[in-house]
């Protein structure tokens, strides 16, 4: 008990211990954790579960916080059922947005969130600050300012609250995260990224669709990529994934969806009302980009840009007249200070209409991968395998390569880039995207435990996400995430976690773990004659 404090990141008053919860999570089986019967009442499901009294206080705790900032609280008194919440199907329809943040609050809240690994040593920061310059070698520097044009004077130093939150970011990437759970900075970035007048906009080259960098006064910079299409539209069906349009508000929620499944390796990202005019066409020095502006026959202010697919007059993106929608991600530091190394996925799919890939055909496909490097070594695997899961979850087909940064070398997270094609189509599950998790059978300890934590009611991975996703700005003008795209997100959770307990039964006893314990440093979170059970 006493080690679980110590291995609390120190950004909030330590909790009261709860190891009993990361017990049961790793004790009951699936089916009666996760789901309850359709005759239960969310009430009484939430009796059953051991750790609904916990949740009960500790929402108590969080409805006096939410009031002290300010947020409209519903009533002085708990709604179990509102608590219950969101589950309209199983009788009551009392849904509020209320509830959906305290449950939000509460999951950051939980220990499993918490789980410190050894402290981080030098070499395992991305990058650092010079130590001081002599006098004589000042005029080189990189952070002197250049006074240019709509630019702030820069006046940073080495001390760190002297940096804007961009920077802070960049030197906040360790060989594991891009931030940390904690990190109060990343809220102060999304709220710039949001709200900073740009500066500079110009194509981005490379990639397949039309993109652009914006630069702000404090010389941060985000990737932009613009609404194409209504939220709620599905991918047509006849359309093979590799010509769907990308999808502003699915880079959005991937980034709330990858920070709420606890991996924290998408750029942060937010959500936009650009005016087109004044923010892109009047600013921008990219003559081509410029070249590509007209007025549709509504009145609507439109461009296309330059770029390999989809940039044509029939393609053109437009405000109404002037506002347009869209996704400003953070930039990762530039290639000449970090450079990455692109992988190729060994489940990429064949990029043909008429080829299957070698992982659709060959049984033992996960047994060559798990003897080939890196994936022989360390954690690719399961990294790999997380990445997989965020991708069922959210349908993302495309998941042709992925990125890591060159100087941690093989043993460091995978980068979650591009999502753009995420969320597309919500009536169907795309079971193949599951694969690499069906045919190697493995899974990292914390990663699962914290699904089953999200297949709870009180922490219900969709009410958790139309939380996280209302405090986007564009949350004003509709929500990001139609209804049946988050009630697929609970459906899809499920069968992660039976594919996981399918891969229990059939190796039970054969040698082969399913489950990779990543937490054996925090071991007494969880009593150990449970740990033998998984
Ligand atoms: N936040 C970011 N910061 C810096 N570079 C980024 C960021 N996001 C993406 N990139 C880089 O930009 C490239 C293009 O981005 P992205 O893949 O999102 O666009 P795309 O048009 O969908 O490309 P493609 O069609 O090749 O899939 C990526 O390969 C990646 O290396
Ligand atoms: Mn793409």
């Amino acid at each position: 008990l006493v080690s679980l404090s110590t291995y609390q990141q120190p950004c909030d008053t330590p909790l009261p211990p709860r190891t009993h919860i990361l017990r049961d999570l790793a004790r009951t089986n699936y089916t009666s954790a996760g789901i309850r019967s359709p005759a239960e009442t969310p009430n009484d499901a939430m009796k059953r579960d051991s750790s609904y009294e916990e949740a009960k206080n500790e929402t108590k705790g969080h409805m006096l916080t939410l009031s002290d900032k300010g947020l409209p609280v519903k009533g002085s008194k708990i709604d179990s059922v509102n608590m219950a919440g969101s589950s309209g199907r199983y009788g009551s329809r009392a849904k509020t947005l209320e509830s959906d943040l305290l449950k939000l609050e509460a999951l950051f809240d939980h220990p499993l969130y918490k789980i410190l690994g050894p402290p981080i040593p030098q070499e395992d920061w991305l990058l650092k600050v010079k130590p001081k310059v002599k006098a004589s070698e000042k005029s080189s520097q990189m952070w002197v300012s250049a006074s240019q044009e709509g630019y702030e004077d820069v006046q940073w130093n080495s001390s760190s609250s002297s940096h804007p939150p961009w920077l802070r970011f960049h030197l906040g990437i360790s060989r594991w995260q891009l931030y940390s759970h904690c990190d109060p900075n990343v809220e102060a970035l999304t709220q710039q990224l949001a709200t900073q007048r740009v500066v500079s906009a110009v194509q981005k080259s490379g990639g397949t669709q039309l993109k652009l960098v914006m630069s702000f006064p404090d010389y941060g910079q985000a990737m932009f990529k613009p609404m194409k299409q209504e939220r709620d539209e599905e991918t047509n069906y006849n359309l093979y994934y590799f010509s769907d349009f990308e999808r502003h508000n699915a880079e959005i929620a991937a980034f709330h969806l990858d920070r709420i499944l606890g991996y924290r390796r998408i750029p942060p990202v937010v959500g936009r009302l650009v005016d087109v005019v004044k923010e892109i066409k009047d600013i921008t020095t990219d003559r081509k980009l410029a070249q590509t502006f007209f007025t549709s026959p509504v009145g609507n202010v439109c461009f296309y840009g330059q770029c390999s697919y989809y940039c044509s007059t029939e393609h053109a993106v437009c405000g109404r007249p002037r506002g347009l929608e869209a996704s400003l991600a953070v930039m990762l530091p530039d290639l000449s200070l970090a450079s990455r190394r692109s992988w190729r996925s060994p489940w990429r799919r064949s990029y043909s209409r008429s080829k299957l890939a070698k992982w659709e055909t060959e049984a033992d496909y996960c047994s060559t991968v798990k003897k080939t490097p890196p994936y022989d070594k360390g954690t690719r695997l399961v990294d790999f395998m997380d990445m997989v899961i965020l991708d069922f979850l959210m349908s993302n087909m495309d998941r042709h390569h992925y990125e890591t940064f060159e100087k941690f070398g093989n043993d460091t997270f995978l980068l979650h880039l591009d999502n753009g094609r995420a969320f597309g189509r919500h009536s169907k599950d795309e079971r193949s995207i599951l694969a690499p998790l069906e045919q190697c059978c493995r899974i990292r300890r914390s990663t699962w435990l914290r699904l089953r934590l999200l297949s709870l009611p009180q922490y219900r991975i969709s009410d958790v996400l139309r939380a996280s996703l209302s405090r986007d700005t564009l949350h004003k003008i509709a929500p990001l995430l139609a209804e049946p795209h988050l009630a697929a997100l609970d459906r899809r959770l499920k069968t992660v976690l039976e594919t996981v307990s399918r891969c229990q039964k059939q190796h039970r006893g054969d040698g082969e773990e399913v489950i990779y314990n990543d937490m054996a440093y925090s071991k007494d979170m969880v009593e150990q004659p449970h740990t033998a059970f998984v």
